[in-house]
């Protein structure tokens, strides 16, 4: 029985931390007057504090005193331009009047419309309250690896169509036949008339993350998942066939050293709470080697079925059995009545712009986080329970206090 208190009131989620300057800093600034070149200065702008808080660890620190301002600049900055982005399905770059860039993914479907379940995950539509969502989940997860992402209103006509310098996109605005002003733009998948993202009449509803810094100057490793999914009708993956597959990954660079393993884990949690199927990839910053976070980037698959669970995309723990241990006490906290993850989840969400709207996730969607928690707590259970019998010294929770150690900075 899933016990929790809705009424609980959360401390803010954006409530600024003391923070300290590191000694030799004021040391400089004795020197320089009041110009501190770090993340902190008030005279860069949000997105340019973030970008330099970013550290090998983390996208931004727990508790972040810049945090307020970057949502508040992606949630209301004025859009100055907007074109094509990458990727297979309809997104935007916006920019913004201070330099700051912004991927947007508008709304496709109503936020109850369940995933059909004829359709493969890898021709689900993306959602832009998933991106949203998972930024919350990831940061109450204690992860921090995914970009701030907040909802917004925009006016496809004034913030779009009007300042767009993408000619082939601007040429795919219409009006439809309620009046209300549609565009279908670029991209591989959905991008049709019959498929149009439209206004009402012209509010068009949209997920905003927050740029990472441009790949010429801080440039990403991309790396296949080793339990990638077939993307196939009818072929299966290895993992899917293989129960020992783990053993071989466990033995294979950079899963054989260091964190890399329980990173993984970490993601695959997040995913199969928020039931995402489409983790093909990840991504890590390059500067930073082998001994970084991973970063959790393109969510928009998430949360499209709240009915059922997909038990397979947790066959990384189940099949590896292995978890770290910061991650197994934060999700412990989060199954107790007093830190019940949907209650903080909901607490978290309604601090969105888009919450005045509609709420982010569906009460049914909220309700399956705590039931799918179970699930990744049992299962721990099991492997500790197999272990156990097994009895060969193999441990199932990792002691991460070394590492962690290492993400204590003065301002997280
Ligand atoms: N906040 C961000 N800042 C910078 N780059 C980003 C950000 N989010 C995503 N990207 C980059 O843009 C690419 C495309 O985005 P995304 O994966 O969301 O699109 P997609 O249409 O789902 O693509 P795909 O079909 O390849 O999965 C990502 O692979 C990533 O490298
Ligand atoms: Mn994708």
């Amino acid at each position: 029985m899933l016990t929790c208190i809705s009424s609980v009131h959360f401390p803010s989620m954006t409530s600024h931390c003391i923070t300290f300057s590191p000694a030799s800093l004021s040391r400089v600034s004795a020197s320089y007057e009041d110009i501190h070149w770090n993340s902190g200065s008030d005279s860069h702008p949000p997105w340019l504090r973030f970008h330099l808080g970013i550290s090998r660890w983390q996208l931004y620190p727990h508790c972040d005193p810049n945090m307020e301002a970057l949502t508040q600049q992606l949630a209301t900055h004025r859009i100055i331009s907007a074109g094509k982005s990458g990727g297979t399905q309809l997104k935007l770059v916006m920019s913004f009047s201070n330099y700051g860039q912004a991927m947007v993914k508008p709304m496709r479907q109503e936020r109850e419309d369940e995933t059909n379940y004829n359709l493969y995950y890898f021709s689900d539509f993306e959602r832009h309250n998933a991106e949203i969502a998972a930024f919350h989940l990831d940061r109450i997860l204690g992860y921090r690896r995914i970009p701030p992402v907040v909802g917004r209103l925009v006016d496809v006509v004034k913030e779009i169509k009007d300042v767009t310098t993408d000619h082939k996109l601007a040429r795919t605005f219409f009006t439809s036949p309620v009046g209300n002003v549609c565009f279908y733009g670029q991209c591989s998948y959905y991008c049709s008339t019959e498929h149009a993202v439209c206004g009402r009449p012209k509010d068009l509803e949209a997920s905003v993350a927050v740029m990472l810094p441009d790949l010429s100057l801080v440039a990403r490793r991309t790396w296949r998942s080793p339990w990638r999914r077939s993307y196939s009708r009818s072929k299966l993956a290895k993992w899917e066939t293989d129960p020992n597959y783990c053993s071989t990954v466990k033995k294979t660079p950079p899963y054989n050293k260091g964190t890399r393993l329980v990173d993984f884990i970490d993601m695959v949690i997040l995913d199969f709470l928020m039931s995402n199927m489409d983790r093909h990839h990840y991504e890590t910053f390059e500067k930073f080697g082998n001994n970084t976070f991973l970063l959790h980037l393109d969510n928009g698959r998430a949360f499209g079925r709240h009915s059922k669970d997909e038990p397979s995309i947790l066959a990384p723990l189940e099949q590896c059995c292995r978890i770290r241990r910061s991650t197994w006490l934060r999700l412990r906290l989060l199954s107790l009545p007093q830190y019940c993850l949907s209650d903080v989840m909901r607490a978290s969400l309604s601090r969105d712009p888009l919450h005045s709207v509609a709420p982010l996730l569906s009460e049914a969607h909220l309700a399956a986080l705590d039931r799918r928690l179970k699930i990744v707590l049992e299962t721990v259970s099991r492997c500790q329970k197999q272990q156990e019998e097994k009895g060969d010294g193999e441990e199932v929770i990792f002691d991460d206090t070394a590492y962690l150690k290492d993400t204590v900075t003065p301002a997280g």
